[in-house]
C-alpha cells in the first residue's frame, strides 16, 4: 500500500522528529535523496548528450522558491555539484534558504536573480535536468509570479524536471490544481506520500513518484489516502476451495437492462460472470432477458414486471445499468434496496436515488459507483466542482449517502466514512468508453456476492477493471489502441492471472 497524509500531519510529525534531531538533519536527508535520485536520473540519459555519461558535465538548474522546499533543492543541487554538474540556481522567492545557498557556492554552483530574465531562460533552455524547488507543502493556490513564468518556461525546455517533495502549483492535500502549475517527469516526495501526488489533477503533474524515507514512519498517524499495490489487491480476491459450490461462491442478482437499453444488461452480468460469481440470476423485460441469454447462457434469467418476488436468493444485488428512470425502475430499486444484502448502484440506479435519497437509509453495505456527473447530481452541485476537487467530493458523498461511494474517472477514488480513501492505481484513458462502468459494476457485483467487504469489493473490482483496460489496450506493451467494453470483459480472466501469478 502506499500511503499519503494531508499537509498538518506531515507538519507534525515532522516537528515530532526535529524535536529528537540535531538542527538541520531532515532537510539533509531529504536533499541527499534528491540528489541521489536526480543522478540516478543522468546516469540513463541527457537529453543534451549521450547516455550514460552521468552526473559530470551536466547542465542541472534548480528553480528555488522562498521556503524549505528551495532549501531541499540548493542542497541537493549542491551535492550534484560536488559531483561534478555545472549547477545554476534560479533563486525567485523574496528570500532563499541561507544555509542552502551558502552550500551551493562553496561546491561551485551559479546563482541567477530571477530578474536577469534572458540568462535564466537560457539557462532553462540548455539544461539537461531542472530541479523544481519552487513550492512544497507550504504552497497555497496556482502558482503567481514570478514561479508561473518559470514553470512555462522549464515546461518548454527538453529538460527531465524533477519535482522536489510535490510539483510547485498542486495542492499538496487535495491534488487541486488551481492555476499554473509545474509538470514533472518524476517527483521525490519526502517521508510520506502526500494526497495531491495520487489524485488527478495533481497525480497527472507528479510523473513517477518516489518517496525518499526520512525517518517520519513511527510519527504518522493513520493515512488519509491509500493507493493499494498488486500484492494488497492480490490477498482480497476470493479464491474457491476444495468446499466451495455455486452458492458458496455467491450468486450475484442482477437488475438491469430495459426494453430500451439492452447492452448495459449484457455487460454487466459478463461483469459478474467474468468476476467470479458462483451463479448470476438476471432479471429483467423480454428484450433484455433474451439476449441475455443468448450471450450468457450460464446466467439464470427471469422476465418480470414490477416486482423482484420469485427470483431466488442472491448474496449481493447489482442495480441500474439500462434499467431507465421511471416508476418501475424506482419500484425496482426500492425492492432491492429493501433488502439486508449489500447492494451496487449504478447509471439510472443513480439518477434514481437523486430524488429518493430516503432509498439509502438501510443498514446493509450499499456501493454507489457514480462518474462526476452522476456524482454532481447526487450531491446536488455540478461536475466541475467535483472534478477540481474530487477528494473532497467522494468524501462528502460517503458521509452524506452513508454508502460505499467510487466516484470514476482519471483516477478512481473509493471512500467510505472514517476510512482512508483509496485511489485506484491501475486506469487508463482509454478504459473512458460507453459500457465500461456496466463491468465494473457486475464485476464488483460478483466480489460482494463472494462476501468481500464493500469497500474492498469496490477498490478490488476498480483495480482488476483498471488492470483488464491496460492488458486489453496495450497487450505488449508496446503501443495502445483504442478498446470496447466487451474488450475489457475479455480481458479480466488475464487480469486475474496477472494478479494471482
Ligand atoms: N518541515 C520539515 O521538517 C521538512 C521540510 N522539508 C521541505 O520543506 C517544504 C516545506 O517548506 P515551507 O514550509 O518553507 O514551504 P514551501 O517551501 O512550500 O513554501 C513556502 C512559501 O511559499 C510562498 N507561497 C505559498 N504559495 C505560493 C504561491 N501559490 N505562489 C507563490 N508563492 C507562494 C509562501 O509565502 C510561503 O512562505 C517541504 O515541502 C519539503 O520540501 C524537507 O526539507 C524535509 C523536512
Ligand atoms: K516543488
Amino acid at each position: 500500500m502506499r500511503y499519503a497524509h494531508e499537509v498538518d500531519k506531515v507538519r507534525t510529525a515532522e516537528r515530532a522528529l526535529m524535536a529528537r534531531l540535531p538542527d538541520g538533519t531532515l532537510m539533509s536527508r531529504a536533499a541527499a535523496g534528491l540528489a541521489s535520485v536526480c543522478a540516478r536520473i543522468l546516469r540513463g540519459g541527457r537529453p543534451h548528450a549521450e547516455p550514460g555519461l552521468g552526473v559530470y558535465g551536466a547542465r542541472v538548474v534548480l528553480l528555488v522558491g522562498g521556503g524549505d522546499n528551495g532549501g531541499d533543492a540548493l542542497y541537493a543541487g549542491a551535492g550534484l555539484a560536488r559531483r561534478g554538474a555545472g549547477v545554476t540556481a534560479v533563486l525567485a522567492g523574496t528570500k532563499s534558504h541561507e544555509g542552502g545557498l551558502a552550500d551551493l557556492r562553496a561546491a561551485g554552483g551559479r546563482v541567477l536573480p530571477v530578474a536577469e530574465e534572458e540568462r535564466v531562460a537560457t539557462a532553462i533552455d540548455r539544461a539537461d535536468l531542472i530541479i523544481d524547488g519552487m513550492l512544497g507543502i507550504g504552497g497555497r493556490g496556482g502558482l503567481r509570479e514570478p514561479y508561473a513564468g518559470l514553470a512555462r518556461r522549464a515546461a518548454d525546455s527538453p529538460a527531465i524536471v524533477v519535482a522536489c517533495d510535490l510539483p510547485s502549483g498542486v495542492d499538496a492535500s487535495s491534488g487541486q490544481v488551481a492555476g499554473a502549475a509545474v509538470r514533472a517527469d518524476v517527483t521525490v516526495t519526502f517521508g510520506t506520500y502526500k494526497p495531491g501526488l495520487l489524485v488527478d489533477p495533481g497525480a497527472e503533474h507528479a510523473g513517477v513518484v518516489e518517496l525518499v524515507d526520512i525517518g517520519l514512519g513511527p510519527y504518522l498517524p493513520d493515512p488519509d489516502v491509500c493507493a493499494p499495490l498488486a500484492e494488497d489487491v492480490a490477498v482480497r480476491l476470493p479464491r474457491p476451495t476444495s468446499e466451495s459450490n455455486k452458492y458458496r461462491r455467491g450468486v450475484v442478482g442482477v437488475l438491469a437492462g430495459s426494453e430500451t437499453f439492452t447492452g448495459a444488461a449484457v455487460l454487466a452480468v459478463g461483469g459478474a460472470v467474468r468476476g467470479g460469481a458462483g451463479m448470476v440470476r438476471f432479471a429483467s423485460s423480454e428484450h433484455p432477458v433474451e439476449l441475455v441469454r443468448q450471450r450468457w447462457p450460464e446466467s439464470v434469467t427471469t422476465v418480470i414486471g414490477d416486482s423482484l418476488d420469485g427470483i431466488g436468493r442472491v448474496q449481493a444485488w447489482v442495480a441500474g445499468p439500462g434499467l431507465g428512470t421511471d416508476e418501475r425502475a424506482e419500484a425496482l430499486l426500492a425492492q432491492v434496496l429493501a433488502t439486508d444484502l449489500p447492494v451496487l448502484v449504478d447509471a439510472d440506479g443513480l439518477t434514481v436515488l437523486a430524488r429518493r435519497r430516503d432509498l439509502l437509509w438501510r443498514d446493509a453495505p450499499t456501493v454507489l459507483t457514480p462518474h462526476a456527473g452522476e456524482l454532481a447530481r447526487l450531491l446536488g452541485t455540478d461536475a466541475g466542482e467535483i472534478e477540481a476537487r474530487r477528494l473532497e467530493h467522494v468524501r462528502r458523498a460517503a458521509e452524506e449517502l452513508t454508502a460505499t461511494v467510487l466516484l470514476k474517472g482519471s483516477t478512481t477514488l473509493i471512500a467510505e466514512a472514517d476510512r482512508p480513501v483509496r485511489v485506484n492505481p491501475t486506469g487508463t484513458p482509454w478504459l473512458a468508453t460507453a459500457g465500461s462502468g456496466d463491468v465494473l459494476s457486475g464485476l464488483t457485483g460478483a466480489l460482494l456476492a463472494g462476501g468481500v467487504p464493500a469497500i474492498d469489493a469496490a477498490a478490488t473490482g476498480a483495480y482488476l477493471h483498471g488492470l483488464a483496460a491496460r492488458l486489453s489496450a496495450d497487450p505488449y506493451g508496446d503501443g495502445a489502441a483504442p478498446i470496447s467494453a466487451y474488450d475489457v470483459l475479455d480481458a479480466l480472466p488475464e487480469a486475474f492471472r496477472t494478479l494471482a501469478g
